[in-house]
């Protein structure tokens, strides 16, 4: 009779009492036993996976080799510890990292280094080795451990904080290792060591950003092996989060799986196992349930990346906060969020009230990503998207430099009418009352680039008035269906922040007349702009003052154009005005130029436009680099480029032209003669 051939359970006895043999003999080294042990909890993981034994079963079964595997683990003797098994500890640890969707495994490579008892005895070990054995370990990628400490400076376990790390250090490797070099290291125990390199902190305060690229294979899946060996004497010191920078990580636990979950509630048992349940730095559980970000905002744990944005909220709310007593603006123009995105790293600015005294609380309301911005609680704002107090607080309100009436060349009457009518009663407004009270809407128009924006900042600036900039078309174009929101929460931010100043840029796509193929949405923001523009009219304990600039005064609306009572042409620099423009920009510059130069520059000039003359001053100011020709531009000093010249002019004359033809004067000219207040 043939003998049959064993049977695949056959196998798996044998094997499994053979490993069993090895873990109970007493001839058997603490590697062979250790190697018995893990191997008795693969064959369970995998039976487990393949649904071959029940999760019940599974559990004690780990429970089970898990407390015997410990006694090895936890060996505080150097010589017979985990350290002479590290290397098959992690190569193990790696293979197990299978797709099995049902079934990951937790000795990844990350929780086992995470174990404190690991780093103990790694560090113990290195205790014995001798100076030639470290650097031996050096070759094979096993740096002696060190972590971020929340100062950003890299600890030794030993307590010392030499290294302010960029760098690794080695003991017995004079180089240190940079960050970017970790990947030449490719042994397994080198691919391993990486876990504890420590990582450039130089930009991150939070200990918790040094871990982030310590778990980089991404698969820090907790499960209940490791806390059951975790909780049978290996446990972390968990409040220790200064002292180490492993276990913050735990809370990475998005990826444990359902029947982890379904395994909680008989997950403490009677010896004190707490299975599935990670402790955070505090030494308390997490909660199961819920994303990373939960888990995370459960423990009061942060990731690098949100440490720094509530690091960043804070500065640039710290900033606002200087600047919102006295607002301004700045050179740069606002359109609703058309023109940059300054995101949630941008200046935002509580819109605390100022000088009408209410002392509004404040409550924390979230916003965009999740972070947390101060929004306001005040009755004129309760209606209003937070979002949209935010995004006006971010993209209209100007933070820029203050403007000064002599900024502005030119232009004298309508800077001696708005000193008059406007700066003086927002300063005064006990004064400026009755007949004498201020109008709520001006109008300034004419060619484009001459100083119409200046003005509006100027007098938020000058009148102590919080500056609104928009752009009209920005509202009708990118805004549509939220346009008309806008303007509602625009104007209630303004009566918020009043004294204020709106200056809306291009009023005259916001206002212009009705046409037949209109789109509804305009149509609707143009009648809310109409609204808010008389609501701020009637209320007389209203301070803001609606600025609209316009290239185009002939295409408003007739009823905008009564409601914009004070309308002033802001026409081309004269000669004296251009002669200050090129003064007042050469000043800043090493420039050459007579008196006489100006003169002619200015005459030559005649039909420019402000912006044009900063544009020929800017075009003259390369005349110097242009005659380098044969000079290394990269190595020259400063003191090397020559002064600018009226020839440097002259050339850029020829390239910079007016940008404003003589037509469209006459056409500024009629509508100034019908319409405007100028003299
Ligand atoms: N009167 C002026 N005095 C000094 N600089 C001026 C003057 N006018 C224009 N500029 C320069 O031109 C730039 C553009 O001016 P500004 O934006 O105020 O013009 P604008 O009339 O609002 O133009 P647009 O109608 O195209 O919006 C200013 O930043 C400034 O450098």
């Amino acid at each position: 009779m043939q003998p049959s051939s064993p049977s695949s359970d056959d196998i798996h006895l044998s094997e499994w009492q053979m490993n069993h043999f090895a873990y109970t003999s007493d001839t058997s080294t603490p590697g062979q036993k250790a190697d018995a042990y893990r191997a008795q909890i693969l064959r369970i993981q995998y039976a487990w996976a393949n649904s071959e034994i029940s999760q019940v079963c599974a559990a004690n079964l780990f429970k089970k080799y898990a407390d015997k595997y410990s006694a090895i683990l936890d060996s505080d003797n150097p010589e017979i510890g985990l350290n002479n098994c590290a290397e098959n500890i992690l190569t193990l640890a790696r293979s197990q990292q299978n797709e099995n969707d049902k079934w990951q495994s937790a000795l990844t490579t990350a929780n086992v280094m995470e174990l404190k008892c690991v780093q103990e005895m790694m560090q113990n070990s290195e205790m014995f080795r001798s100076d030639k054995e470290a650097t031996a370990s050096v070759a094979s990628g096993l740096p002696k451990l060190t972590h971020c400490s929340g100062d950003g400076k890299s600890v030794h376990r030993d307590g010392s904080s030499d290294c302010t790390s960029q760098e690794l250090h080695i003991p017995g490797q004079a180089p240190a290792l940079k960050p970017h070099q970790f990947g030449m290291l490719s042994s397994a125990k080198a691919r391993a060591a990486h876990s504890f390199l420590p990582v450039p902190i130089s930009e991150v305060s939070d200990i918790t950003s040094c871990v982030t690229p310590l778990f980089r294979d991404g698969e820090s899946v907790f499960s209940s092996s490791l806390t059951l060996m975790s909780n049978s004497g290996l446990k972390q010191n968990s409040s220790s989060s200064t002292q180490s920078a492993f276990p913050s990580e735990m809370g990475n636990l998005g990826k444990r799986k359902a029947f982890l979950v379904s395994n909680e509630e008989s997950s403490t048992t009677s010896s004190g196992f707490i299975l599935n349940k990670p402790v955070n730095t505090e030494g308390k559980t997490f909660a199961r349930s819920g994303s990373k970000n939960n888990e995370n905002k459960a423990s009061g744990f942060k990731t690098a990346k949100e440490q720094l944005w509530v690091d960043q909220q804070k500065k640039h709310q710290h900033q606002s906060e200087r600047l919102a007593p006295f607002p301004s603006s700045s050179s740069t123009k606002k359109t609703l969020g058309l023109s940059r995105s300054r995101g949630v790293f941008g200046k935002f600015v509580p819109p605390t009230p100022k000088q009408d005294g209410n002392e509004n609380t404040e409550t924390q309301c979230k916003s965009y990503g999740s972070t947390e911005v101060t929004c306001p609680t005040d009755e004129r704002l309760k209606n209003i998207e937070p979002k949209m107090i935010e995004l006006i607080m971010q993209e209209i309100m100007d933070h820029g430099p203050p403007v000064n009436w002599d900024d502005i060349a030119g232009v004298e009457f309508a800077k001696a009418t708005i000193k008059e009518i406007i700066v003086w009663p927002m300063l005064r407004p006990d004064i400026f009352t009755g007949l004498r009270s201020p109008p709520k809407g001006i109008l300034l128009f004419g060619p484009p680039g001459t100083g119409k924006t200046l003005i509006g900042k100027c007098i938020a600036c000058q009148s102590g008035a919080t500056f609104f900039s928009i752009s009209a078309s920005s509202l009708t174009s990118k805004w549509v269906g939220e346009g008309e929101k806008m303007v509602r929460a625009l104007f209630a931010v303004a009566r918020f922040q009043q004294p204020a100043v709106i200056f809306i840029d291009e009023i005259d796509s916001l206002l212009s007349q009705r046409a037949d193929g209109e789109h509804e949405s305009s149509r609707r923001i143009k009648t809310e702009f109409l609204v808010q523009l008389d609501g701020a009219t009637t209320s007389s304990e209203d301070r803001i003052l609606v600025v609209g600039a316009t290239n185009r005064p002939q295409e408003i609306d007739e009823a905008a154009r009564r409601r914009l009572v004070k309308r002033l042409y802001i026409p081309l620099p004269d000669a004296s005005a251009r002669k200050q423009i090129v003064t007042c920009l050469m000043s800043k510059e090493n420039c050459s130029l007579t008196e006489e130069e100006i003169d002619l520059i200015v005459k030559k000039s005649d039909g420019f436009s402000g912006a044009d003359m900063t544009q020929l001053c800017r075009e003259a100011s390369l005349g110097p680099i242009r005659s380098l020709q044969s000079i290394d531009i990269t190595t020259i000093a400063p003191e090397q480029v020559r002064s600018i010249v009226f020839q440097d002019f002259d050339s850029a004359l020829k390239t910079v032209r007016p940008s404003v033809s003589s037509k469209d004067l006459e056409l500024y000219d009629t509508w100034n003669q019908t319409f405007g207040c100028g003299r």
